[in-house]
């Protein structure tokens, strides 16, 4: 008798694929500085939207500045799209109700108006490099009163390769 063949183990956990999907994401961004990538998942996680940091459709990258200093006018800020707006923008329904974001970076206060209103229920993210600023104390503060939960993800592994060579 052959023994059973047993089911592989290395699999990705939800977490982890969310996120790398989020991370995957925020690789088709043009900001030098700062990629960020964001995946919604649904109660039944299944992927609804997905979106990383660019500026608006028809807003040529090459017309647009990528300076973060400066007047204000001749950087980068007043024109990016969040990741997380796009993907909530991007997803399947207005209605969010119940689903995860999953994000590179900690939402800022503007994006966290948006996820709320969304019906979005918990953040997932990996760098809070931006936690003591006011728009992440905002955020914070706005989250905690609306009753979205937000937790770090803790990776338990170092990365995940993607290769394009499978044979
Ligand atoms: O939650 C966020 N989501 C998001 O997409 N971003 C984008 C806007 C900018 O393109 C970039 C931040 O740029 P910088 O780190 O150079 O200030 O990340 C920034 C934040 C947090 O501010
Ligand atoms: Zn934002």
């Amino acid at each position: 008798m052959t023994e059973p063949i047993k089911k592989r183990l290395n699999y990705l956990s939800w977490d982890e694929y969310f996120m790398a999907v989020a991370l995957l994401s925020a690789e088709r961004s043009k900001d030098p500085n700062t990629q960020v990538g964001a995946c919604i998942a649904n109660r039944q996680n299944k992927i609804v939207g997905v979106g990383y940091n660019g500026f608006p459709i028809g807003c040529s990258d090459d017309e647009l500045p990528w300076d973060r200093q400066g007047p204000f006018l001749t950087t980068k800020y007043p024109y990016v799209c969040h990741a997380e707006l796009n993907a909530v923008l991007n997803a399947i329904s207005t209605d969010l109700s119940g689903c995860r974001i999953y994000v590179g970076l900690f939402p800022c206060n503007e994006c966290t108006k948006v996820i709320i209103q969304s019906g979005i229920k918990e953040i997932v993210y990996l760098s809070d490099k931006y936690r003591d600023s006011d728009q992440v104390k905002a955020a914070k503060r706005m989250l905690d009163l609306a009753g979205v939960s937000y937790r770090r993800f803790i990776p338990q592994r170092p990365e995940i390769t993607l290769s394009f060579s499978l044979d």
